[in-house]
């Protein structure tokens, strides 16, 4: 049932990352990484980080959660459904409510939007800037938004240590990004993929061939397979076979941005060809909304132009957004 394009291969094919000396004081040990970091980046854009420090405990109940949430009768989930519930893209998504590949057919998968947690009346939000608000949350399962909310914490500091060593990496200083981790207009996702029909349309996918839209995704994935990066060297497909434990990164179109094609963002897709269903979970790590998205002048070589308009976080989604919801 797979494609033909797509290949089985080692999964050492995307390095590891041990990013556990991001948090030591040696500024040396801090250095290691992002050099790690810097070759991943130039490579395929894709990697796995181990050593992230985030308790597999909070992995598992993050993954608990998401089950029971996909379990609920349909008319449950659509009691959460995100363009009756929210004005700001928060709740669920139905199967099928996104094409991430234009020309394809609709996502074989079911999500749920979880962001920043806004109060009504925070001047954001009074304002009616994108994908500022209050989250959506299920009644019926009480350990759903303590599990959600801190993971969303756990995962933007998590986010936010990447970037001072990606920050490190393109030699700039550490706190280069600080500005941006303020407010952030990051996006946690919860994805269900039924497994792929034998009867589906043609080309149909559980996620169409994408590059993500913001800064860096940080994504867990259970034990079933079925990601696969687009590799730029051959044109194959790489699967990224899960490794328990540690979470897929990868850049988005902001980091591209950012540093004018240099840590570009990689094309990847789903395809769920196991037989079971497939739970994912990605932490889109994103910024402040009015945070500048430029090109950073240590990306720039001498006589280099930047490819891409200045534009800010806020800007840069919405126009992302637009491409795949229309
Ligand atoms: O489920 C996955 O493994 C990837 C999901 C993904 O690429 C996305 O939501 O942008
Ligand atoms: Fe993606």
């Amino acid at each position: 049932m797979e494609s033909n394009l797509a290949r089985r291969v080692d999964q050492a094919t995307l390095p590891v990352v041990d990013v556990s000396g991001l948090t030591s004081s040696n500024p040396e040990d801090r250095l290691a990484v992002a050099r790690a970091l810097r070759e991943a980046c130039i490579g395929n854009g894709f990697f796995y980080c181990a050593g992230h420090g985030i308790p597999q405990g909070l992995m598992d109940a993050v993954f608990a959660e998401t089950r029971k949430l996909f379990a609920l009768p349909s008319e449950a989930k659509m009691d959460l459904e995100k363009s009756k519930k929210s004005k700001c893209n928060r709740g669920y998504e139905v199967l099928g409510g996104q094409t991430l590949e234009a020309g394809a057919p609709p996502d074989r998968k079911e999500g749920y939007y979880i962001g920043l947690e806004m109060r009504e009346d925070h001047p954001m939000v009074r304002a009616g800037r994108f994908n500022r608000g209050p989250n959506v949350w299920p009644q019926d399962l009480p350990g759903f938004r303590p599990t959600m909310l801190a993971y969303f914490a756990a995962m933007q500091e998590l986010g936010d240590r990447l970037m001072q060593a990606i920050a490190l990496s393109l030699d700039l200083s550490e706190d280069y990004f600080d500005g941006y981790q303020v407010e952030p207009l990051s996006t946690l996702r919860l994805l269900h993929y039924p497994p792929q029909r034998p009867d589906a349309p043609k080309n149909e996918k559980g996620a169409g061939a994408h590059t993500d839209w913001g800064a860096i995704t940080l994504l867990m994935q259970d034990d079933v397979g079925g990601l696969q990066v687009f590799d730029k060297n051959d044109g194959s497909w790489i699967h990224a076979d899960p490794i328990p434990g540690t979470f897929v990164v990868n850049l988005g179109d902001a980091m591209a941005r950012w540093t004018n094609d240099l840590y570009k963002s990689t094309l990847h897709r789903v395809v769920n060809a196991s037989g079971r269903e497939r739970y994912s979970v990605p932490f889109f790590y994103d910024g402040a909304p009015d945070y500048e998205v430029v090109c950073i002048p240590t990306c720039l070589k001498p006589g280099e132009e930047p490819k891409y308009a200045p534009t800010t976080t806020e800007g840069h989604l919405m126009e992302m957004f637009a491409k795949t919801y229309g």
